[in-house]
Protein backbone atom coordinates (compact mmCIF):
# COMPACT_ATOMS: atom_id res chain seq x y z
CA UNK A 1 0.00 0.00 0.00
CA UNK A 2 1.78 3.38 -1.10
CA UNK A 3 1.66 5.96 1.74
CA UNK A 4 0.36 9.30 0.03
CA UNK A 5 2.00 12.65 0.94
CA UNK A 6 -0.41 14.37 -1.58
CA UNK A 7 -3.10 16.14 -0.87
CA UNK A 8 -5.79 14.05 -2.70
CA UNK A 9 -6.22 10.65 -3.94
CA UNK A 10 -4.80 10.36 -7.22
CA UNK A 11 -5.98 8.54 -10.34
CA UNK A 12 -5.84 9.15 -13.95
CA UNK A 13 -8.26 7.57 -16.18
CA UNK A 14 -9.34 7.73 -20.26
CA UNK A 15 -11.75 6.07 -21.66
CA UNK A 16 -11.88 5.98 -25.23
CA UNK A 17 -9.70 8.78 -26.92
CA UNK A 18 -9.34 9.50 -30.15
CA UNK A 19 -6.76 12.04 -31.69
CA UNK A 20 -6.25 13.74 -34.98
CA UNK A 21 -3.75 16.28 -35.86
CA UNK A 22 -4.08 18.21 -38.99
CA UNK A 23 -7.00 16.70 -39.58
CA UNK A 24 -5.12 13.12 -40.05
CA UNK A 25 -6.77 10.36 -37.28
CA UNK A 26 -3.88 9.27 -35.12
CA UNK A 27 -4.83 7.18 -32.52
CA UNK A 28 -8.68 6.21 -31.77
CA UNK A 29 -10.33 3.73 -28.91
CA UNK A 30 -7.50 4.40 -26.15
CA UNK A 31 -8.40 3.33 -22.12
CA UNK A 32 -6.18 3.45 -19.45
CA UNK A 33 -7.07 4.01 -16.14
CA UNK A 34 -3.75 4.75 -13.14
CA UNK A 35 -3.85 5.20 -9.38
CA UNK A 36 -1.28 6.97 -7.16
CA UNK A 37 2.19 4.71 -6.78
CA UNK A 38 1.93 3.40 -10.40
CA UNK A 39 3.74 3.65 -13.64
CA UNK A 40 2.13 4.11 -17.13
CA UNK A 41 4.66 3.44 -20.32
CA UNK A 42 3.05 4.77 -23.15
CA UNK A 43 5.37 3.18 -25.96
CA UNK A 44 5.35 2.70 -30.08
CA UNK A 45 7.04 3.72 -33.62
CA UNK A 46 7.40 7.04 -34.17
CA UNK A 47 4.74 9.33 -35.49
CA UNK A 48 1.98 6.97 -33.52
CA UNK A 49 1.11 9.52 -31.20
CA UNK A 50 3.01 9.08 -28.00
CA UNK A 51 3.92 12.92 -27.32
CA UNK A 52 0.34 14.16 -28.43
CA UNK A 53 -1.72 11.55 -25.87
CA UNK A 54 0.31 12.90 -23.69
CA UNK A 55 -0.91 15.93 -24.29
CA UNK A 56 -3.84 15.31 -24.53
CA UNK A 57 -3.89 14.23 -20.84
CA UNK A 58 -2.65 17.71 -20.08
CA UNK A 59 -5.18 19.25 -21.25
CA UNK A 60 -3.20 20.39 -24.37
CA UNK A 61 -4.72 19.26 -27.10
CA UNK A 62 -8.70 18.48 -27.13
CA UNK A 63 -9.56 14.71 -27.94
CA UNK A 64 -12.31 14.15 -30.84
CA UNK A 65 -13.82 11.20 -28.73
CA UNK A 66 -13.46 10.30 -25.53
CA UNK A 67 -12.48 11.86 -21.92
CA UNK A 68 -9.78 12.54 -19.84
CA UNK A 69 -10.48 12.40 -16.19
CA UNK A 70 -7.63 13.18 -13.20
CA UNK A 71 -7.94 13.25 -9.68
CA UNK A 72 -5.37 14.94 -8.14
CA UNK A 73 -6.03 18.09 -6.24
CA UNK A 74 -7.46 21.36 -6.97
CA UNK A 75 -7.03 23.35 -10.19
CA UNK A 76 -4.93 26.27 -7.62
CA UNK A 77 -2.64 23.55 -5.94
CA UNK A 78 -1.71 22.20 -9.40
CA UNK A 79 -1.62 18.81 -10.02
CA UNK A 80 0.32 17.63 -13.20
CA UNK A 81 4.02 18.39 -14.34
CA UNK A 82 4.64 17.98 -18.35
CA UNK A 83 8.75 17.71 -18.62
CA UNK A 84 8.81 17.85 -22.47
CA UNK A 85 11.64 18.05 -25.01
CA UNK A 86 11.43 21.62 -24.39
CA UNK A 87 13.21 23.05 -21.02
CA UNK A 88 11.56 25.78 -20.22
CA UNK A 89 15.23 27.93 -19.64
CA UNK A 90 15.96 31.38 -20.58
CA UNK A 91 19.37 31.29 -21.65
CA UNK A 92 20.25 34.98 -20.10
CA UNK A 93 19.20 33.96 -17.15
CA UNK A 94 21.50 31.77 -14.36
CA UNK A 95 20.03 28.07 -13.76
CA UNK A 96 19.36 29.94 -10.23
CA UNK A 97 17.30 32.51 -11.83
CA UNK A 98 15.14 30.46 -14.05
CA UNK A 99 14.89 27.68 -11.33
CA UNK A 100 13.32 30.52 -8.77
CA UNK A 101 11.32 31.70 -11.57
CA UNK A 102 9.94 28.36 -11.76
CA UNK A 103 9.15 28.07 -8.62
CA UNK A 104 7.47 31.27 -8.55
CA UNK A 105 5.23 29.73 -10.97
CA UNK A 106 4.94 26.49 -9.07
CA UNK A 107 3.74 28.58 -6.01
CA UNK A 108 6.67 28.09 -4.10
CA UNK A 109 8.81 30.77 -4.37
CA UNK A 110 11.34 29.30 -2.30
CA UNK A 111 14.72 30.58 -1.57
CA UNK A 112 18.66 29.64 -2.85
CA UNK A 113 19.15 26.92 -0.32
CA UNK A 114 15.61 25.12 -1.63
CA UNK A 115 17.09 25.85 -5.36
CA UNK A 116 20.36 24.47 -4.17
CA UNK A 117 19.16 21.32 -2.69
CA UNK A 118 17.70 20.66 -5.92
CA UNK A 119 19.84 21.24 -8.47
CA UNK A 120 22.30 18.67 -5.92
CA UNK A 121 19.78 16.19 -6.05
CA UNK A 122 20.47 16.03 -10.18
CA UNK A 123 24.20 16.32 -9.89
CA UNK A 124 23.59 20.02 -11.08
CA UNK A 125 24.92 22.16 -8.18
CA UNK A 126 28.23 23.03 -10.03
CA UNK A 127 26.50 24.80 -12.43
CA UNK A 128 23.79 27.10 -10.27
CA UNK A 129 25.60 30.74 -11.15
CA UNK A 130 26.17 29.86 -15.25
CA UNK A 131 23.59 31.30 -17.60
CA UNK A 132 21.40 28.60 -19.17
CA UNK A 133 22.67 29.35 -22.67
CA UNK A 134 25.86 27.19 -21.44
CA UNK A 135 24.47 24.67 -19.96
CA UNK A 136 25.08 21.13 -22.30
CA UNK A 137 22.36 19.14 -22.95
CA UNK A 138 22.77 16.76 -20.61
CA UNK A 139 22.85 19.40 -17.76
CA UNK A 140 19.52 21.01 -19.58
CA UNK A 141 17.92 17.70 -19.41
CA UNK A 142 19.00 17.89 -15.20
CA UNK A 143 17.57 21.10 -14.55
CA UNK A 144 14.38 19.93 -16.68
CA UNK A 145 14.77 17.20 -13.37
CA UNK A 146 15.43 20.13 -10.68
CA UNK A 147 11.83 21.52 -11.86
CA UNK A 148 10.33 18.20 -10.97
CA UNK A 149 11.86 18.19 -7.83
CA UNK A 150 10.63 21.99 -7.52
CA UNK A 151 7.14 21.43 -8.64
CA UNK A 152 6.07 18.49 -6.41
CA UNK A 153 3.28 17.71 -8.46
CA UNK A 154 1.54 14.96 -7.47
CA UNK A 155 1.30 13.49 -11.59
CA UNK A 156 4.44 13.57 -13.73
CA UNK A 157 3.84 13.18 -17.72
CA UNK A 158 7.62 12.90 -18.87
CA UNK A 159 7.84 12.93 -22.58
CA UNK A 160 11.33 10.79 -23.17
CA UNK A 161 12.60 11.80 -19.77
CA UNK A 162 15.48 9.37 -20.16
CA UNK A 163 16.64 11.32 -23.57
CA UNK A 164 20.04 13.42 -23.55
CA UNK A 165 21.13 12.04 -19.89
CA UNK A 166 24.27 9.81 -19.43
CA UNK A 167 24.20 6.95 -17.38
CA UNK A 168 24.40 8.91 -14.02
CA UNK A 169 21.69 11.18 -15.49
CA UNK A 170 19.12 7.93 -15.62
CA UNK A 171 20.13 6.62 -12.19
CA UNK A 172 19.11 10.03 -11.10
CA UNK A 173 15.73 9.79 -12.60
CA UNK A 174 15.23 6.42 -11.44
CA UNK A 175 15.46 8.15 -7.73
CA UNK A 176 13.52 10.59 -8.55
CA UNK A 177 10.41 8.71 -9.90
CA UNK A 178 10.85 5.78 -7.23
CA UNK A 179 10.61 8.64 -4.31
CA UNK A 180 7.39 10.38 -6.60
CA UNK A 181 6.09 6.75 -6.77
CA UNK A 182 6.68 5.86 -2.97
CA UNK A 183 5.19 9.62 -1.69
CA UNK A 184 2.01 7.93 -3.91
CA UNK A 185 2.58 10.10 -7.13
CA UNK A 186 2.11 8.76 -10.59
CA UNK A 187 3.73 8.73 -13.37
CA UNK A 188 2.90 8.64 -17.75
CA UNK A 189 6.01 8.21 -19.60
CA UNK A 190 6.19 8.20 -23.33
CA UNK A 191 9.18 6.36 -24.22
CA UNK A 192 11.34 4.84 -27.27
CA UNK A 193 13.65 3.27 -24.37
CA UNK A 194 13.70 1.65 -21.15
CA UNK A 195 12.57 3.46 -18.15
CA UNK A 196 15.14 3.30 -15.05
CA UNK A 197 11.79 2.03 -12.78
CA UNK A 198 10.04 -0.48 -14.53
CA UNK A 199 6.36 0.29 -15.87
CA UNK A 200 3.37 -0.53 -13.61
CA UNK A 201 1.78 -1.48 -16.90
CA UNK A 202 2.86 -0.09 -21.00
CA UNK A 203 0.38 0.72 -23.38
CA UNK A 204 0.93 0.26 -26.82
CA UNK A 205 0.45 2.98 -29.72
CA UNK A 206 0.88 1.74 -33.84
N1 LIG B 1 1.00 20.41 -34.84
C1 LIG B 1 0.77 19.35 -35.63
N2 LIG B 1 0.04 19.48 -36.77
C2 LIG B 1 -0.20 18.43 -37.56
N3 LIG B 1 0.25 17.19 -37.30
C3 LIG B 1 0.98 17.02 -36.20
C4 LIG B 1 1.27 18.07 -35.31
N4 LIG B 1 2.01 17.59 -34.28
C5 LIG B 1 2.16 16.29 -34.53
N5 LIG B 1 1.55 15.94 -35.66
C6 LIG B 1 1.50 14.59 -36.26
O1 LIG B 1 0.87 13.73 -35.32
C7 LIG B 1 1.47 12.45 -35.39
C8 LIG B 1 1.84 12.03 -33.97
O2 LIG B 1 2.90 12.86 -33.50
P1 LIG B 1 3.50 12.66 -32.06
O3 LIG B 1 4.60 13.66 -31.90
O4 LIG B 1 2.42 12.64 -31.08
O5 LIG B 1 4.09 11.17 -32.22
P2 LIG B 1 5.13 10.40 -31.30
O6 LIG B 1 4.64 8.98 -31.19
O7 LIG B 1 5.36 11.13 -30.01
O8 LIG B 1 6.42 10.45 -32.20
P3 LIG B 1 7.98 10.28 -31.85
O9 LIG B 1 8.20 8.86 -31.41
O10 LIG B 1 8.65 10.58 -33.14
O11 LIG B 1 8.31 11.29 -30.79
C9 LIG B 1 2.65 12.54 -36.34
O12 LIG B 1 2.26 11.98 -37.57
C10 LIG B 1 2.88 14.02 -36.48
O13 LIG B 1 3.34 14.35 -37.75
Amino acid sequence: MVQNSFPSPISVNAEELACERGGRPIFEGISFSLSGGEVLAIVGPNGTGKSSLLRMIAGLLFPVAGSVTIKAGTLEEGFLHFLAYGDGLRSVFTVEENLKLWSRIYGGDVGGEAIYDALEEVGLAHAMHLPARALSTGQRRRAGLARLVLSKRPVWLLDEPTSGLDRDGEAVLGGLMRTHLDAGGAIIAATHLTLPVPPTRTLELQ
